[in-house]
Order: C-alpha cells, then structure tokens, then sequence
C-alpha cells in the first residue's frame, strides 16, 4: 500500500518558510560576499597607507639628514670665519684682503652661495664675491637686528630672504662678531643657495602631487618642492602639523588636508635635533590609494557580477521551490478530494439508501467477519433479527411512502443502540432488520433488543393494524457461545431468525433468545 501524505493544517506557513528561508539564504550569501570583498578592500587600503607611511618616513630621515649635514657644513666655515676676523680684528687691512680665502671656501660648497662680514652698523666690509657695492648697508636685515640685540655667540638662522647680491632667494646662516671689549661689532655671513635643496629634493620619487618642505620651526617655508615662488618664506605656523602635532612630538605621520593647495596628503615631518628646522615629506594620498582604487573597483565589478548571478539563480531556484510546492499542494488536496470521494462511494456502496443503516452486502461481510473473530479468539458474538410487527397492514393503511418513513425512524431508533466499535445495524431485507453485536453474551444482546423494542414502542407511531395501537417491532437473539463452537454464520443466523419466529408466534412486541427462550 501507498504511504498517504496528509497535506497539514499549516502547509502554507511552512511554503512561506521554506521560500522566506531560501531567500534569507540568498540574502545572507551576498552580504557575506561584499563583507568579504569589503574587509579585504579595507585591509589592501590599511596596508598601501602603511606602505607609504614607511616611505614617507625614510625619505623625512634622508632629508633631515642632508639638511642638518647642509647646515652644519655652513656653520663650521662661518665658525672659522668670525674666529679669524676676531683674531685679524673689525676694520683691519687684514680682513679686507679676506675675499680669495672666502671665495675659495664657497667654491669648495655646494650649499653656500656667499659669505660676508658686516660692521657694528650693517656696513659691507669683505665678501665672498669681492665686489663691494657702494653705500651697501644690511643693517636693515632681520639676522643683523637680531645678533644686534642678542649677545649669544651662536649660530642664528634667518627667514629666506632676495640676495643683494645675486637676488637669489637664500637662506641665512649669521654669527655675531664682537669688539675686544665685548661690545657687538658686527656680523659674519654665510648665505645658502635655496637651489641647493631644491637640486636635492627634485631627486625624490613623490608622484605628481607629492610635496617636501623644508621649513624654520617658527613655520616660515624655506623652499618647497613643488617649487613656486609665491611659497618661499610663507608662513605656515598656522597649520595642524606646527599648531598641534609637532609640539607633541617631533617626529610623526599624519593624513592631513593641505591648508596650501587643499589637497589630501600623508605628511611626514620631523624636527632636526641640532638646528631649527623641519622637514615634511608629503605624497598625496590619491596616488598612494590609485593602485589599490583600480583593483578595488576590478574586483567590486567582480562581486557585482556574482552577486547578479547568484540574485537570478538564487531567485529563480525560489521561484522554481515554489512552483513545486504549489503543485504538490495541488496533488494532495486532489488526491485527498478524490479518498472522500471514494470514501463516499463506499460508504454509500455499504449503506441501505433509506434507512442509513448497512446494507445487507455488509451486514454478510461482517458477520463472517466477526464470526471468525470471535471463533479465533474464543469471545462472544450476538445477533439481533427484528422485524416490524403488522408491516404489510400499515402499508395498506398508511400507504407505502408512511411505511418507509416508519422504518426510516425504526432504523434511527437501532442505528442509536450501536455503542462499541464493532457494532452494527443493518436493513437486513424489507421491514427487516439486523444488529450484530460483537463480545456480546446473549443476556447483553437481550437486554439491546429490549431497549430497542421499547424504544420503538415509545416512538407512538400510530397503527391501526396493530392490537397495540403503535407500531411494535419483534427481535430474535442468537449468540455464538464457547460450548457451541461447531456453528458457523449461518447457523448463527437461523438461530436469530428462529428466536424472531418464535417471538411473532408468541404475539409480537417482544424479544425472544435461541438459548433462553422468549424473555
Ligand atoms: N413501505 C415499505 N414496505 C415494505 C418495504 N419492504 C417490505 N415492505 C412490506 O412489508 C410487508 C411485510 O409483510 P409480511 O412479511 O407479511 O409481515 P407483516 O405484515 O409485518 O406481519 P408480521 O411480520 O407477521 O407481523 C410487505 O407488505 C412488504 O411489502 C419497504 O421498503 N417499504
């Protein structure tokens, strides 16, 4: 036999699960996807930055190195210069005739462009050049009012500033010179080419918006790379690097926004040791990012496209567990339509059209059924015959359709005494009727066919052809007992009609038992 899949209560809830769980599914496998793709793209981004942050961090070393080495240089010539003009003396003949040494010594410097010594009050007296312009007085320059007012002996380093000489931008390495008596009497010189750095600088790879700046601690630009001239002693105090980050520590790596062209840049700046310099290292964090935008972009086209893909399977797959299960709900409720079609027919194929009751096809398929049960395990089975008393009379009074209407409510009064499960009353031909009566002993079976006669009694339903005024039904019982085992069903059933003979001779309206006689 075929295994019958019932179609359950809560089918559509579990269609609408599977499908809201196919499609979880699908979302959930794309979110993992582009999480996936998102964290490695973060993850290549962190490393370039990381990258360049080294970068960025070596070159800021290289060139802090060479600046201070530059200086150094500058300040150890300029040293040995104030040393001899002391040793010669301000204003001597001796320090006129210093031009060929200091010229040599700028020649032997790729970093100096000029050296000069000045009076108490700013005057020309020697220079590297040898020419000395008339009535040239520097008493205006910064450098000069500073050694002026300050009486240290060490070196000071100016703003860049246009060279009265050359009109070369330069940047200012000065000493101050005294008097035997300790009173200030002038000023060593030593100019430094800016061209210099720039030469230096332009050797770095730094892309295209990269940028290095070479820059005094108070933030005044020396010279820049991108050179432009507008940048040169610009003052760039105000800037996150000088205003925050430099007083905190003197080396550091920042993604900041130029405040000079407002592009986005990693900066590296660091703070030389000896002088008062800074050096920043810039790369533009669009070149630093390029490569990594290019991939990032290559890739997420990449996801997209398997992202589509899995949507419109993912979907239709869906799409297709839903057709399917639509049409398996389509099958099983046909299917359970067609069992109670069947189940009708049945019924209808076992049932007496007018009273309800069992047909006598299946009222002879139970009692063989039962007697064998009941042989088998050695149980009781009873058999009631009843038959409506003066049947004929009350057709010829009443007419046919009063008597089926009459056993109609006769049949409903014995279809009510079936209690157990395998009981069962049945139209057994005409105005005749049966009740089988499984595990039943006779006394069990007498008192059924007792209440039913009553019962009927009780109905009240008129009938003129008989002497008690109603209509009356008479029963017979038989029962399958163990001593009697040699009986088959249809002694059985004789024994019942018997008892019911019986019961009409004895003047109807009664029960009457095989073993027991009339009750
Ligand atoms: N209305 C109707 N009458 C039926 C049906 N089946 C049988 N009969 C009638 O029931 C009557 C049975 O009559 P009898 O066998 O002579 O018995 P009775 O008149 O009941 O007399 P007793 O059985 O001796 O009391 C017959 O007249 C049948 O025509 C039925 O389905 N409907």
């Amino acid at each position: 036999m075929s295994q019958q899949q019932e179609l359950p209560d809560n089918w559509n809830d579990k269609t609408y699960s599977v499908s809201a769980l196919a499609k979880i599914f699908v979302i959930l496998v794309c979110v993992i996807i582009i999480g996936i793709d998102g964290w490695i793209s973060w993850n290549a981004r962190k490393s370039d930055l990381r990258d360049a942050e080294v970068t960025t961090g070596n070159i800021s070393k290289a060139l802090a190195q060479h600046a201070n080495d530059a200086i150094q240089g500058a300040d150890a010539i300029l040293l040995s210069v104030a040393d001899q003009v002391s040793d010669a003396g301000i204003g001597t003949e001796r320090i006129a005739q210093m031009t060929p040494a200091l010229k040599r010594l700028v020649a032997k410097s790729p970093q100096l462009h000029g050296l000069f010594i000045y009076d108490a009050d700013g005057k020309w007296i020697v220079n590297s050049m040898g020419a000395l312009p008339p009535q040239a007085n520097n008493a205006d320059r910064e450098y000069f009012k500073y050694h002026q007012t300050h009486e240290d002996l060490e070196m000071h380093l100016g703003p860049p500033v246009h060279s009265r000489a050359t009109n070369d931008w330069i940047i200012t390495a000065s000493r101050r010179l005294n008097l035997p008596d300790g009173s200030f009497g002038g000023v060593a010189l030593a100019t430094i080419d800016i061209n210099y750095f720039r030469r230096f600088y332009d050797g770095f790879d730094i892309g295209d918006s990269g940028a290095i700046v070479l820059a005094l601690a108070d933030g005044t630009i020396l010279t820049r790379r991108p050179f432009e001239d507008k940048f040169i002693a610009y003052d760039m105090s105000g800037s996150r690097i000088f205003r925050n980050y430099l007083p905190q520590s003197p080396i550091g790596t920042r993604l900041e926004r130029s405040t000079l062209d407002n592009v986005e840049r990693l900066y590296s700046y660091r703070r030389l040791e000896k002088y008062p310099l800074v050096v920043i290292v810039a790369l533009s964090e669009n070149e630093i990012l390029a490569a990594w935008r290019h991939e990032s972009i290559i890739y997420a086209i990449g996801v997209a496209i398997l992202l589509v893909l899995i949507c419109v399977f993912g979907f239709r797959l869906i799409k297709q567990i839903n057709l399917r299960l639509l049409a398996e709900k389509e099958a099983i409720k046909a299917r359970d339509a067609l069992q109670q079609l069947n189940q009708t027919l049945e019924k209808l194929a076992h049932q007496d059209g007018l009273t309800g009751l069992a047909n006598r096809r299946h009222f002879d398929l139970a009692l063989n059924e039962e007697f064998s049960r009941a042989t088998r395990n050695a149980s009781a089975l009873s058999l009631v015959m009843l038959d409506v008393d003066c049947f004929k009379q009350y057709n010829d009074i009443y007419g046919h359709q009063a008597g089926d209407e009459c056993l109609r409510r006769i049949g409903k009064v014995i279809k009510g005494v079936e209690q157990r499960p395998g009981d069962l009353a049945a139209r057994y031909g005409g105005e005749e009727l049966a009740l089988l009566l499984p595990s039943t002993d006779v006394e069990g079976a007498v008192k059924v066919a007792e209440k039913i006669c009553t019962e009927i009694h009780a109905l009240g339903i008129t009938h003129a052809g008989n002497p008690n005024g109603v209509v009356t039904i008479s029963a017979g019982v038989n029962s399958l007992l163990l001593a009697r085992q040699e009986l088959n069903a249809q002694q059985l059933l004789k024994g019942a009609d018997e008892a019911l003979y019986a019961a009409k001779n004895n003047g109807r309206n009664r029960v009457c038992a095989a073993a027991l006689g009339s009750t």
